[in-house]
């Protein structure tokens, strides 16, 4: 079970800035995570999803806005708070020297002060090298490991504390699909299991769809939009798109309502109907059209025609 009260959001941000000189990334970010949400930020690249979470994480210092990360300010916050946030940065280059099970013990000790009954700290190091498929790799120098067997660890590394936040920022860059599926599996476990609240940057939309409770888009500095992928495509598509045959010949219709259009096309043509499919705004298709829309000012409306033109 999540250690925050489920009424109090683990994350809340209100008002985020953030420049480096005159390059103004974040303008006004608002955005809430509540305990045991898996919640995926979207957005083109530079976008400032990196700033974003490091600044959540307390690695960076915003330059305006309100950030509360499980009750507190990260840039002030203690020991005590970080032992309860996994981090799993987008790349990791050191201890080459070392193994992964050398390191993940050593991380593991400096989590052991900060357990406590209900979320014992910290997992044991076999059950997690395990876990994230390193067993075979577990003694081997970290230098020599494969860049997905070095992403695997950096998995191991961001949750070997138990944490009940666990930020991932692009965490499945060059996994393989075996291991990109073991790691969904890990989040679902995480999310399911250990009440984990997770946030996490992807550009895999289809990763996005299959793990996040809710998505965020970022884009032009500011979160554009804000819901599951179900309610961001109904949001943006009020249309879906119809194509059919009928003998040789090939058509393409799109409609409010498939059931009654669906139902009319076998009236009217029943035995000659040849080919069939109806399509959707996809999870793509609908960021894509999001993001095209924020950069060029335009305000929200049917995607559908515009994303398969
Ligand atoms: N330390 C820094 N100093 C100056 N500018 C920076 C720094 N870090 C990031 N930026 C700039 O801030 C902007 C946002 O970068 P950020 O890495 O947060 O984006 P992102 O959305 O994570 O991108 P990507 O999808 O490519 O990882 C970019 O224009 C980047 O060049």
């Amino acid at each position: 079970m999540p250690d925050v009260p489920l009424s109090e959001p683990v994350v809340e941000v209100r008002g985020l800035r953030m420049a480096y000189g005159a390059n103004e990334v974040l303008t006004g970010v608002d955005l809430r995570v509540d305990a045991g949400e898996v919640v995926c930020l979207l957005g083109p690249n530079g976008a400032g999803k990196t700033t974003t979470i490091e600044i959540l994480e307390g690695f960076r210092v915003p330059s305006a806005g309100e950030v509360r990360v499980l009750g507190e300010d990260p840039a002030r916050a203690g020991e005590a708070w970080r032992a309860r946030v996994g981090v799993v940065l987008q790349s990791w280059r050191d201890h080459a020297r070392w193994t992964p099970r050398r390191l993940l013990t050593q991380l593991g000790d400096y989590y052991a002060p900060y357990s406590t009954p209900e979320r014992p700290r910290p997992y044991e190091v076999d059950w997690l090298l395990r876990t994230v498929g390193l067993t075979e790799h577990a003694d081997r120098k970290i230098g020599a490991l494969s860049g997905g067997q070095r992403r695997r660890l950096d998995v191991a590394v961001g949750i070997i504390g138990r944490p009940e936040l666990l930020f991932l920022d692009e965490p499945t860059a060059g996994f393989d699909p075996q291991a990109r599926r073991d790691f969904h599996d890990l989040v679902h476990r995480l999310s399911d299991l250990e009440g984990t609240t997770i946030l996490l940057t992807t550009h895999d939309l289809a990763e996005a769809e299959k793990l996040a409770d809710r998505i965020l888009i970022l884009t032009g500095g500011r979160i554009v939009a804000d819901g599951s992928a179900d309610e961001l495509g109904r949001q943006v598509a009020g249309t879906a798109e119809v194509r059919w045959a009928c003998g040789p010949e090939r058509f393409v219709h799109p409609t409010t309502d498939v059931v009654a259009f669906v139902r009319r096309l076998f009236e009217e043509h029943g035995d000659e109907l040849t080919d069939l499919e109806v399509r959707r705004a996809s999870l793509e298709d609908t960021y894509l059209t999001m993001v095209q829309r924020s950069e060029s000012g335009v305000p929200a409306g049917p995607v559908l025609e515009e994303a398969t033109r």
